[in-house]
């Protein structure tokens, strides 16, 4: 893994790494500015370069090159060079206000189209596609037909109101997959509002899409314009670099040799579509920081010291009896069952167990994220004194990042590539009123130090760091307003377990520093066991055993514990050969009569566990298991030989008769 040293870090001056710097160090945006600079040059300058009116008939026709007509004149006795000069006047008119009129409607209906979505994107869908249908050039010349000879301003309204269709469907693309985007729900979930998840996140993703429109819709405009004169409609008195190529046809220049009265309006519309072309890939390159250049180096990193935790009393998050499903078209998938947790102040809860048994649906449930077909089928989520289930969106977006915050699966993608670190870490405290700017930088350095990252790294862009480093910044986020929870669900699995464990240690660290609570979720047990205060486990949608962590590391109550530690190859002692769990978990969309782990576990008593409604026994202080085996009602030999024959089975014991064999 690799990281690239942001601007602070090189010895680069600081203005090179703005947007004005790269422009300047692009070799296409050097080659088409200066293309498109020389001929606006030109235009500006025509009644400097040229004494001549360019539609003034006062010269003989086709006078060759001389030191009064650099470039001769026309049939029709013009100045060929004056007609050059000021025809780039108009042309370049065209180019940018109709290029501007069709890149202002692309934006507008592509975006609106993707942000309202539902009857407004039908009705703009149905619009471009119209427009699409319509064949581009005949549909300009019958519009054109009706302002015949009324200036330049029609043709350019012409040409840009015709000229978006294409633009607003490909932004209208873009708009959709980015509002699908993690750094999009994570703007949504830290408070952004509409307009600025709009202007501030999803625009400068698609600064490169619009450019090239903007571009693409230019050089439209000059081609159209061009070929509107060339075949007489539009107003063929003005002079442009097509009405040029017009009268040189019409005139029959080749015929009389003077080509270049051809091939000077020809070749320049040509270059300036060049021009057009390589800002288009520039401006791409540019706006999207992923694709420049940068050094590589990993910083040093400083670790945090650990402090004491504090002292528990009430619980912060109590999860009460929550249900969730998915309904889906073949039945609803229960994926969380009668699930009741409760999270200590300062404490971190673990929560494990296999893919699919329900952690994540529960995370989102009780956060509020959860999307449909996701429902809420009872139960309720306090969190200090909010009845979370019951918060209106307001009130919700109140507490959310503020009282308690989120670091995903895969939260690196939640950065946003477009945007500084900085701003990023930000955007979260400026959601929630903090605006004054030295506030906002002590604070963002506070937190970079907490997660052991440098603080130049704040200035840099999200590509130019390594995966470790964008985790320590998402979880930076998640600390900005000093939550008193955050919920983790599988924070570093994408990442190497030697970066994975540094993450860890920090945020437990982080975590005993400020007091905070913590729900950890993920698949690997025996880290959970490691790092937690206490640990959950989930099996099919339910909660199956809980206990303080070296509780149950070292007395697993539930056989589904002891056969997934079994599955994980032990932290100390010589190696041996780990097997997994024989079998799958049953359908969540079935219903489960008696305990879901039924058929897999090795200690099952049938006519018992499959038959009695699935219950809850303590097994010792602190510690609970749903299984039959802690039942009091249940016979003592019934258990007895249930884990003889399970040990018989794993080949621990012979077949001897039993004498004593407790649970577990
Ligand atoms: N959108 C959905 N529609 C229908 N079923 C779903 C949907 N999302 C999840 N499920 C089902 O809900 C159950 C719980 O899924 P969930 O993602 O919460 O499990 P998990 O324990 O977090 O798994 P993982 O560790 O792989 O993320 C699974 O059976 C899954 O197939």
């Amino acid at each position: 893994m690799t990281a690239v040293i942001p601007a602070a870090a090189t010895s680069r001056p600081a203005w090179k790494n703005t947007s004005l710097g790269r422009f300047f160090r692009n070799p296409r945006s050097v080659a088409g500015a200066g293309l498109l600079g020389l001929f606006v040059l030109l235009a500006l300058l025509a009644p400097v370069l040229t004494p001549y009116n360019p539609s003034s008939l006062e010269f003989d026709a086709f006078l060759g090159f001389s030191a009064q007509h650099p470039l001769g004149t026309t049939a029709l006795g013009q100045d060929i060079f004056s007609q050059f000069l000021y025809g780039a006047r108009l042309t370049l008119l065209v180019g940018f206000a109709a290029g501007l009129i069709a890149t202002f409607l692309s934006v507008t209906f592509g975006l609106a189209a993707a942000y309202f979505g539902g009857k407004v994107d039908e009705a703009i869908n149905t619009l471009i596609n119209v427009f699409l249908v319509l064949p581009g050039l005949p549909l300009i010349i019958v519009a054109a037909a009706f302002i015949r000879g009324g200036g330049v301003w029609p043709v350019i309204l012409v040409i840009g109101l015709t000229g978006w269709a294409f633009g607003a469907r490909v932004l209208r693309s873009q708009a959709l997959a980015l509002r699908e985007r993690d750094f999009i729900a994570a703007a949504t979930v830290a408070g952004e509002g509409p307009a600025r998840i709009i202007f501030v996140e999803m625009l400068p993703n698609m600064a490169g899409l619009i450019a090239a429109n903007f571009f693409g819709a230019a050089l439209y405009a000059v081609l159209s314009e061009a070929g509107l004169s060339f075949i007489g409609v539009g107003d063929v008195s003005l002079v442009t670099w097509g009405t040029m190529l017009y009268w040189a046809q019409a005139k029959g220049a080749l015929l009389q040799g003077a080509w270049w009265w051809v091939a000077l309006p020809g070749l320049s519309i040509a270059l300036l579509g060049t021009s057009f072309a390589l800002l288009n890939f520039a401006v791409d390159e540019i706006s999207n920081p992923k694709l420049g250049r940068g050094g590589l180096k990993m910083p040093k990193r400083t670790l945090p010291t650990a402090a004491s935790t504090s002292a528990a009393s009430d619980a912060l998050l109590a999860i009460d009896n929550l249900n969730v499903g998915y309904v889906t078209p073949t039945g609803t998938v229960r994926a969380v069952r009668d699930v009741t947790l409760e999270v200590m102040p300062g404490e971190l809860l673990g929560l494990a167990g296999e893919s699919g048994c329900g952690k994540s649906t529960l995370a989102f449930a009780a956060t509020r994220l959860l999307d449909p077909p996701g429902a809420v089928l009872g139960g309720s989520v306090r969190l200090a004194e909010h009845d979370l289930l019951a918060l209106s969106p307001e009130a919700l977006r109140q507490v959310r990042w503020k009282e308690f915050s989120i670091v995903f699966q895969a939260s690196m993608s939640v950065l946003n590539p477009v945007l500084k670190i900085r701003e990023q870490v930000y955007d979260a405290m400026q959601a929630h009123g903090v605006t004054d700017k030295a506030r906002l930088d002590a604070r963002a350095r506070e937190l970079f130090d907490l997660v052991g990252i440098q603080t130049s790294y704040l200035d840099a862009y999200p590509h130019q760091l390594s995966g470790g480093m964008k985790q320590r910044v998402v979880i930076a986020i998640a600390l900005a307003l000093e939550p008193k929870l955050i919920v983790m669900d599988e924070p570093t699995t994408a990442l190497d377990v030697v970066v994975q464990r540094q993450i860890l240690q920090e945020i437990n660290a982080v975590r005993r520093r400020l007091g905070i609570s913590i729900v950890f979720i993920t698949h690997d047990l025996s880290l959970l066991v490691e790092m937690s205060d206490r640990v959950a486990i989930m099996y099919a949608g339910e909660v199956v055993e809980q206990a303080p962590a070296h509780q149950l590391y070292a007395q697993p109550a539930h056989p589904y514990t002891q056969q997934l530690m079994n599955s994980f190859p032990p932290m100390t002692g010589p190696r041996t050969r780990r097997s997994g769990i024989p079998g799958k978990p049953p359908s969540l969309s079935a219903e489960i009569v008696g305990c879901p782990f039924f058929e897999r576990c090795t200690k099952r008593m049938p006519g018992v566990c499959d038959v009695k409604p699935l219950q809850t026994f303590p097994v010792a202080e602190n510690q609970t298991a749903a299984c039959f085996l802690y039942d009091p009602t249940v016979s003592p030999t019934l258990k007895e030989n249930a884990i003889r024959d399970s040990q018989i089975n794993a080949g621990e014991v012979s077949r001897e008769p039993a004498r004593s064999a407790r649970p577990n």
